[in-house]
């Protein structure tokens, strides 16, 4: 069974939709390519059109041959046939010259790039509910359908269209009873073409997100294979995969199903009208107002245009996946930023401040964060506990902005996260997470990464301070091992000490510690620990924890369930007072005592 596709816009059915894809079309090459781009498609038009009347051309020419002892006649009309075609050619080679000149591909290339920098401001929230394969196929295989192939796809569809259309006109001014016959086969194939436009967009829709699932499924397969088959459910996802693939096959053989009896409707009207042009002009022949020469180059032109006209619908069906990646791709670039208030601030001191913070996800039931109520002074220690998911995370991607609370304000030195400009806020914190993503580049280049103007030594400081000295000289080509080849082979503590060596190395005022040591054996605790020492002095630190014997000495504890702050002290206080945070350690010290036991 077909499935709807969701989010799929109403879909204008007339000429105006090719308006709109044409627009489309120079909105993504770009305000230098656009100009290029329309010439090169007014030229194809134009080729498409030469090369219709030089077709027409022929009936004259054959009839002038057949009756005109002087053959001067003919010769004029072949030159005019010569001269129409060779203008055809002329122009198809200059609409051509686009591409050839490298055009498409660098608007290709360009469009990719505006991608990549839409994808650097879209709000985290929104980003992190695509799947990286579906932004991937986006982002390499729309862009790709989209501009490379459009000038050759366009090209057929001219060719199917304005040719045929042109070579009727031209036979109207020689003999207008089969011009018109012939021009009759057009109005007869609009209302197929309407009837069949939408549907074929809506096919083309839907298989350009089976496609882009499919892909987001084999990226994380891939990904997850060693996962996977550590717990042996490789198979059970595989089945899973192949149910995708499943899927995207019957999609594909629904659109087939449904493309191929629309075509043969348009090509066996195309092709019976063409008869009804034929047969008119025998019977023309017979009564003996028609030359038979003139009917065998009508002949001629109809066999010509028999197979363009009859296939146009399939060289429209081109377009619409062409239309649908344009779509895609335009849907992407017109996600907004969160937006910045003014007057814009740069914050001076690092304190952090959390005011009757209330955020709830998009896709979330009820309140992640609710009338949360936080000081965080400059310089100090916070540690953030509580049970799974009582919001921990959500109040650090606050504040990171990856999302704004729906009510209250998050603040940094007193100035609202909203009125400071994104890349100013990305300098003033630095994030240690659990799980450390290594980039395909040298180690070099990965602890670079946390402020590339940095010099070698500085880079090197900052992994001796960090602890990856050790480990570093230890790898085959030392500082220049390309960590995409080797990154598996690191240890966790490893990759650990590499994501604090950046954050060393950026020095940002404010740094968020993901339980970083949260799974790392006793050693590589402590080297990580000896790390961490050195990145988070005179900052203003905020750790989120599940064991609480790390975060004993913070200057603060804050405790929360259910998004609320429950209780908040230093942990001796917290102890006195009794109560969750009590109950917290109790429960631990219990679970330290009963492993030790086992
Ligand atoms: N992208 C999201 N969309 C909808 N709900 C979400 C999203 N991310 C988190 N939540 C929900 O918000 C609540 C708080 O989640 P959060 O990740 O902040 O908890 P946490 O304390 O960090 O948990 P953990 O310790 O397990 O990491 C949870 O109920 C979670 O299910």
């Amino acid at each position: 069974m077909m499935q709807k596709a969701a989010n799929v816009p109403p879909r204008k059915t007339s000429a105006s939709s090719f308006l709109t894809t044409f627009r489309q079309l120079a909105d993504s090459v770009g305000p230098e390519a656009a100009p290029g781009l329309r010439w090169s498609l007014a030229g194809l038009i134009a080729a498409a059109a030469f090369q219709g009347f030089g077709l027409a051309a022929i009936a004259p020419l054959f009839t002038a041959a057949a009756t005109d002892p002087d053959l001067s006649r003919a010769l004029i009309w072949f030159g005019v046939m010569i001269a129409l075609m060779g203008t055809a050619s002329g122009l198809r080679w200059f609409a051509q010259g686009f591409d050839f000149d490298g055009r498409m591909v660098r608007a290709t290339w360009r469009l990719r790039g505006q991608l990549g920098a839409k994808l650097r401001e879209i709000p985290l929230e929104q980003l992190q509910n695509k799947r990286a394969g579906e932004l991937n196929s986006m982002v390499l295989g729309n862009v790709d359908e989209n501009l490379l192939y459009a000038l050759t796809v366009l090209n057929l569809v001219f060719t199917a269209i304005v040719t045929p259309l042109c070579a009727a006109i031209g036979i109207v001014m020689f003999d207008w009873r089969l011009g018109l016959l012939l021009l009759m086969i057009f109005p007869a194939i609009v209302p197929l073409y309407r009837w069949r436009r939408p549907a074929l967009g809506r096919g083309k829709r839907i298989l350009g997100q089976a496609h882009q699932e499919a892909s987001a499924d084999v990226l994380e397969y891939t990904q997850g294979l060693p996962i996977l088959r550590a717990a042996g459910r490789a198979g059970e996802k595989a089945e899973k995969l192949s149910q995708t693939f499943h899927k995207l096959e019957s999609i594909q053989a629904f659109g087939h199903r449904k493309g191929a009896k629309p075509n043969i409707i348009v090509a066996s009207v195309v092709e019976l009208g063409l008869v009804a042009v034929l047969g008119l002009g025998v019977w023309l022949v017979v009564a003996g107002s028609l030359h038979p020469a003139t009917l065998g180059a009508v002949f001629v032109i109809v066999v010509r245009l028999s197979e363009p006209l009859s296939t146009f619908i399939l060289y429209t069906a081109m377009l619409e996946v062409m239309e649908a990646a344009l779509e895609r791709i335009g849907a992407l670039m017109a996600t907004k930023p969160l937006p910045q208030t003014e007057p814009a601030q740069v914050p001076k001191e690092f304190g952090i401040q959390f005011k009757d913070v209330n955020f709830t996800y998009a896709q979330g039931d009820g309140q992640a964060i609710s009338g949360f109520n936080a000081d965080l002074p400059e310089r100090s220690l916070t540690a953030l506990v509580g049970p799974s998911g009582c919001g921990k995370t959500t109040l650090t991607r606050l504040l990171l902005r990856h999302f704004d609370p729906q009510n209250g304000a998050v603040t940094i030195g007193g100035v609202d996260l909203r009125q400071i400009p994104a890349d100013r806020i990305n300098g003033l914190i630095s994030v240690v997470f659990q799980d450390v993503y290594l980039f395909n580049d040298t180690v070099l280049a990965n602890i670079r990464m946390g402020r590339p103007e940095a010099t070698d030594e500085e880079v090197r400081a900052a992994a001796k301070a960090a602890q990856c000295l050790d480990f570093i000289e230890r790898l085959p080509q030392g500082w220049q091992t390309p960590l995409g080849e080797i990154g598996g082979r690191l240890s966790g503590g490893e990759r650990q000490r590499i994501s604090i060596a950046r954050a060393l190395l950026k020095d940002a005022p404010i740094i968020v510690l993901d339980e970083p040591t949260a799974a790392l054996d006793t050693e590589s605790e402590l080297a990580v620990q000896r790390a961490l020492d050195a990145l988070v002095s005179q900052k203003t630190v905020i750790v989120i924890a599940h064991r609480l014997s790390t975060i004993v000495g913070a200057d603060q504890i804050l405790v929360i369930e259910d998004g609320t702050l429950m209780q908040a002290g230093k942990h001796a206080d917290l102890l006195a007072k009794g109560g969750r945070y009590a109950r917290m350690w109790a429960a631990q010290g219990a679970v330290k005592k009963w492993s030790v036991a086992s």
